[in-house]
């Protein structure tokens, strides 16, 4: 059930109760079935969505005593995440073009896909520290977090940019050409699976500085081994949503993606060919660096 005090306004507040949990981003409701606590997010005045696991999964878990591992980190028990969250984003150095495909894109039907400011100025700066020239995209969308990557890499730097929507490529193809990027990335329409097995077989396995899995979570463990193949030891596969709404944390929620998610997370801690790390950027991204 929803109630609001101001539905429909850009900052109003929806409180979720009963089996609903809703997040709201410009004009757009996503609601989705899970626990029964009563939640309270603000609608978004600037058109991203609130990917705050931390926020959905507050609870009156107050942490484990034996492990010492505190419940929630101090920053975001303070203030509950709601405005921490918009602090972060107002953080961020945005380019003009970035923001304007993020505004166009939230107005779009499946919006809600594209991460975060947060999320691609990190990617960006990962980018940068690798000194990437070679990168990888699983799940382009309408192309902001390739946009945000392939602006920062060097005039001889190529991203391979994998979508199977035709629709959304063409919109991500626009916004290559109008920052300027367009020679640096190389567009592949079709199933990724598809074009990460060509890449291999025309022998580009180890030869890419970066890769980052955005697309369908239940193919994850394949994209993963894919893209561990074609990465260099010291490169990074970079995976989004492994926190998956906050719902892995959340033992009552049992629905196949989000086992499938936290398999694949516990499969990663476990994998000894990388080194790992689970950040709380965005929906959650793990860094796997190839040993
Ligand atoms: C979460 S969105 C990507 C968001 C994007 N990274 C951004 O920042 O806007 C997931 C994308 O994966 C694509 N996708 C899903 N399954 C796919 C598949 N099997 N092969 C290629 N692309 C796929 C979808 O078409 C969708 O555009």
């Amino acid at each position: 059930m929803l109630s609001t005090s101001s539905f429909g306004m850009h900052t109003g507040l929806i409180t979720m109760t009963g089996n609903a949990k809703a997040c709201l981003w410009r004009g757009i409701t996503n609601v989705w079935h899970g626990s029964s606590r009563s939640k309270v997010c603000r609608l978004q005045p600037d058109g991203y969505q609130q990917q705050r696991s931390f926020r959905l999964q507050i609870s009156a878990d107050r942490g484990n005593v034996e492990s010492g591992i505190p419940a929630t980190p101090k920053a975001i028990e303070a203030d509950g995440g709601e405005r921490l969250f918009q602090y972060v984003q107002a953080q961020v150095r945005e380019p003009e073009i970035l923001r304007t495909l993020r505004q166009e894109t939230s107005k779009m039907r499946g919006g809600v896909m594209q991460v975060t400011p947060d999320q691609g100025q990190f990617l960006a700066m990962l980018a940068r520290l690798l000194g990437a020239e070679k990168c990888i995209e699983v799940g382009v969308f309408t192309g902001y977090s390739a946009l945000a990557v392939a602006m920062v890499l060097p005039d001889s730097g190529c991203l391979v940019a994998c979508d199977r929507s035709e629709e959304s490529l063409a919109i991500a193809e626009r916004y290559f050409r109008l920052a300027g990027v367009s020679q640096k990335v190389d567009v592949r329409l079709g199933m990724a699976v598809d074009t990460l097995k060509e890449l291999l077989a025309q022998g580009d396995a180890g030869r890419y500085d970066m890769a980052f899995l955005d697309a369908d979570k239940r193919m994850y463990p394949e994209y993963y081994e894919l893209l561990l193949q074609l990465v260099r030891p010291g490169g990074l596969v970079i995976v989004d949503n492994v926190l998956w709404h906050g719902t892995v944390a959340d033992s009552s929620v049992m629905d196949t993606k989000t086992q499938s998610i936290r398999d694949f997370n516990d499969f990663l801690l476990n994998d000894d060919r990388i080194d790992y790390s689970l950040v709380t950027v965005g929906d959650g991204m793990s860094l796997c660096r190839k040993r």
